[in-house]
C-alpha cells in the first residue's frame, strides 16, 4: 500500500517517517521551501529540526502526485482540513485522519469534514499519545487506529506498524477523534495552572475533571468510555497536561503567567490547535447540553478575561457530585 501525507508539518513529516520504514511516501507540503529542503537535505528544519528523514520519502507542493497512493494520511491542521482536502483528487482512496480539532462554524469532527468534502472515501482516525519529535526519532509509542471497516484498518495497521509504533484497533471513529480534539483544549487548562503558579494538586484535579468533561461531552456525541479512556483520550491528555513540549501546555503557561492570547499566538508558524478547537467546543457543549467548566474558563481567557477572574469563577461553582 503505497502511502501519501497531506501536511509537511511536525506530525506529517513524522508519519512520513513511520510510512516510509514500509515503503515510498509522497509527502505534500504547502511550503515550497519545506519541499526543497526535504528533498535536497533530508531535513525539515522550519517543522521537525534535528531529524534525517528517509530517502524513501519524496516530498512535493503538487498535490497531483499523490495520484499513484492508495492511502492519504492528512495532516493539516484542523481549520485547514476542507481547504486542503477540497483541492485533492480522492476518488475511494482511505482518509487517515491524524488532525485533533472541531472545524469552527461547521462544529464538525475533522473526519466528518473529510466526509462532507469526499462522500465515497473510507475514513479512518489515527490519535494518541505522539510527539511528533519523539516518534521520528524512533521512541516507544502507541496510537488508537479507528475505521469502522476492519480489512481496512487491518491493513493500514500492518502498513504503518513497527516494533516502535503499535496501533491499537478501533471501530470508534468519533470517540478517537473527540478525545484528541478535547484534550488540546485541557492542555491549555493545565499550563494556564503551571503559568499562574497553582501547585501540582490543581494540575491534577484539571486532568481528572477535564477527563469527566470529555467524557460527558463524548458519551452525548456517541462516543465509548473506553474510546476516552484509551491512548486517543486519557493517553494523549496525560501526555499533554504534563510537558512544555506541547504547544497547547505551552500556550496555557504564557496565558496563566498573564499575558494575552493575541500576543502569544502573534507570528507563531506552529499550531496550537486547543485555542481554536475551545471556542467552538464551548458552542457545542452548549448545544448539546453538556457542563464542560474547564471548557468555558479556557475559552474565557483567550477571550481576554482575567486569568485571576477566569480562577476564581472555576473555584466558586457550586459544590457538587464526583459521578458524570
Ligand atoms: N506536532 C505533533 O506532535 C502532533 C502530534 C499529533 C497530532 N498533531 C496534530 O497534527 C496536526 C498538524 O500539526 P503539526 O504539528 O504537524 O503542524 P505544525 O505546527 O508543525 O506546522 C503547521 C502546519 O500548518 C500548515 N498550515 C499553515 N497554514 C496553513 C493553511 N492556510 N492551509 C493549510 N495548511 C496550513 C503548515 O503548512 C504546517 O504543515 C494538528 O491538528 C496537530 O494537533 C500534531
Ligand atoms: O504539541 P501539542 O500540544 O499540539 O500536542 C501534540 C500531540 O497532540 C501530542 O499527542
Amino acid at each position: 500500500m503505497k502511502i501519501g501525507v497531506i501536511g509537511g508539518g511536525a506530525w506529517g513529516t513524522a508519519l512520513a517517517q513511520v510510512a516510509a520504514r514500509g515503503g515510498d511516501v509522497t509527502l505534500w507540503v504547502r511550503e515550497g521551501e519545506v519541499a526543497d529542503a526535504i528533498n535536497a537535505t533530508r531535513t525539515n528544519p522550519l517543522f521537525l529540526p534535528g531529524v534525517t528523514l528517509s530517502d524513501a520519502i519524496r516530498a512535493t507542493t503538487d498535490a497531483g502526485e499523490l495520484h499513484d497512493t492508495e492511502a492519504l494520511l492528512v495532516v493539516a491542521p484542523a481549520q485547514h482540513v476542507r481547504s486542503v482536502l477540497s483541492a485533492i483528487d480522492v476518488g475511494t482512496r482511505a482518509l487517515v485522519l491524524c488532525a485533533k480539532g472541531i472545524e469552527a462554524g461547521t462544529r464538525l469532527l475533522v473526519g466528518e469534514v473529510a466526509r462532507a468534502v469526499h462522500p465515497q472515501a473510507p475514513v479512518a482516525v489515527l490519535s494518541g499519545p505522539t510527539f511528533a519529535h519523539e516518534v521520528a526519532a524512533g521512541k516507544p509509542t502507541a496510537v488508537t487506529l479507528a475505521c469502522a471497516d476492519a480489512p481496512l484498518r487491518d491493513r493500514l495497521a500492518e502498513r504503518l506498524a513497527a516494533p516502535a509504533f503499535r496501533p491499537y484497533a478501533s471501530d470508534d471513529v468519533i470517540g478517537a477523534e473527540i478525545g484528541g480534539a478535547v484534550k488540546n483544549v485541557l492542555a491549555i487548562a493545565c499550563g494556564v495552572v503551571e503559568g499562574a503558579g497553582l501547585g501540582q494538586n490543581a494540575r491534577a484535579s484539571v486532568i481528572a475533571r477535564g477527563f469527566a468533561e470529555m467524557t460527558r461531552f463524548g458519551l452525548a456525541r456517541g462516543a465509548r468510555a473506553e474510546t476516552l479512556a484509551g491512548l486517543s483520550g486519557l493517553g494523549d491528555l496525560v501526555l499533554t497536561c504534563s510537558s512544555t513540549a506541547s504547544r497547547n501546555y505551552s500556550l496555557g503557561v504564557g496565558l496563566g503567567q498573564g499575558r494575552a492570547a493575541a500576543e502569544l499566538m502573534a507570528d507563531r508558524r506552529t499550531v496550537a490547535e486547543g485555542a481554536f478547537t475551545a471556542p467552538v467546543l464551548r458552542e457545542a457543549a452548549a448545544e448539546a447540553g453538556v457542563d464542560m467548566p474547564v471548557t468555558a474558563a479556557v475559552g474565557a481567557l483567550l477571550d481576554g478575561t482575567p486569568v485571576a477572574q477566569v480562577i476564581d469563577t472555576l473555584l466558586a461553582r457550586p459544590l457538587r457530585h464526583e459521578g458524570l
